[in-house]
């Protein structure tokens, strides 16, 4: 209830900032963790994640990022969103640890739900979404950049991606690893799924995770003109074919929401899978010396 309506009030607050930011005919609206502004080729819109340190999916975020996609999804004179981060060297850190630490049943199962709401929306979404990648992407991270149809990755041997959830102790649930399988081939997903492989740059090109690797400098350009290029097909055209190929794993979601609630809760609630969490989060600590 407090979600819902903390929502209606992140929609109307986003509207009316909407207005009142508009200059030269480019339009911005922001949440708190969110920013969308409208530039470059007509009817784009570029969606920045500022949630720092590292862009986590904390359930605050995912609201914003919910509201802020059905926002342009409303707007019929956006046709497509550059997804990229307003943090330096990060993409996004993935779903939010503490989220899923320490927690009881209810917000686990509140905070799944939310999950699954993004991904429905943005696996599904109408609008051509391009993936500026710049910076880390494990995980969450990953799955946000391979719910858009094209995926432009820095250059930096530093920023890595991929599904790494089985280094965490934990399972990446079958609708991520179903998109995985979809994009990058059963095989290379299998491995990479049981390895939890982060991938750098050059080997996400090689097998597929991502589309293109460009110069870190170049990284919004591209993103831009492989944008303009996908706006040059008729949109009816586009939004059939990418419902044909993306339907039936939305699909295999939707019909199961509830018992994947449950899955994700029962799971993340077992002793030893907080157990393992416990662990990872001590080795982030550490790593900092
Ligand atoms: C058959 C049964 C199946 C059942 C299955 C059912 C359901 C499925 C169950 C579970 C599915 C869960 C799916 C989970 C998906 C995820 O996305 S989990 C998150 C994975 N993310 C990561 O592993 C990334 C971890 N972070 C890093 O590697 C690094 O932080 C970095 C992103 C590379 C950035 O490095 P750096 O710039 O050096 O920053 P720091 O490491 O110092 O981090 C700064 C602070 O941020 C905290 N932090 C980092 N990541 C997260 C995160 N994901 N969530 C929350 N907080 C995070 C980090 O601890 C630092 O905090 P402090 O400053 O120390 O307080």
């Amino acid at each position: 209830m407090a979600l819902a309506a903390a929502r209606r009030l992140l929609l109307h607050a986003g509207s009316r900032l909407g207005r009142r930011e508009a200059v030269d005919g480019a339009r911005r609206f922001a949440n708190k963790r969110v920013l969308v502004e409208t530039e470059g080729p007509a009817g784009v819109a570029v969606m920045k994640l500022r949630n720092p340190p590292v862009n986590s999916l904390s359930l605050e975020c995912l609201t914003e990022f919910t509201i802020s996609l059905e926002k342009l999804e409303n707007d019929k004179s956006i046709r497509g969103v550059i997804l990229t981060s307003e943090c330096p060297g990060i993409f996004s850190a993935g779903l939010d640890l503490l989220e899923m630490y320490g927690r009881n049943p209810a917000h686990y199962a509140e905070y799944w739900k939310n999950v699954q709401e993004l991904w429905l929306r943005l696996y599904t979404s109408n609008m051509i979404l391009v993936s500026a990648i710049n910076g880390a992407s494990p995980a969450g991270g990953c799955l946000l950049a391979l719910c858009c149809d094209y995926r432009v990755m820095a250059d930096n041997p530093k920023y890595t991606i991929g599904l790494n959830e089985s280094l965490l102790g934990i399972v990446a649930p079958f609708w991520f690893k179903d998109m995985y399988v979809n994009t990058i081939g059963h095989r290379e997903a299998e491995r990479a799924l049981q390895l939890g492989t982060l991938f750098s740059p050059a080997e996400a090109l090689k097998v597929g995770v991502v589309d293109e690797v460009v110069p870190e400098d170049q990284v919004h350009s591209k993103a831009r003109s492989v944008m303009t290029k996908w706006l040059a097909i008729p949109d009816h055209s586009r939004q059939l074919t990418k419902n044909m190929m993306r339907k039936a794993t939305a699909d295999s979601l939707i019909k199961q929401r509830e018992a994947d609630i449950q899955n994700f809760t029962s799971f993340i609630s077992k002793d030893s899978i907080q157990k393992s969490l416990h662990m990872y989060l001590e080795k982030l600590k550490q790593k900092k010396g």
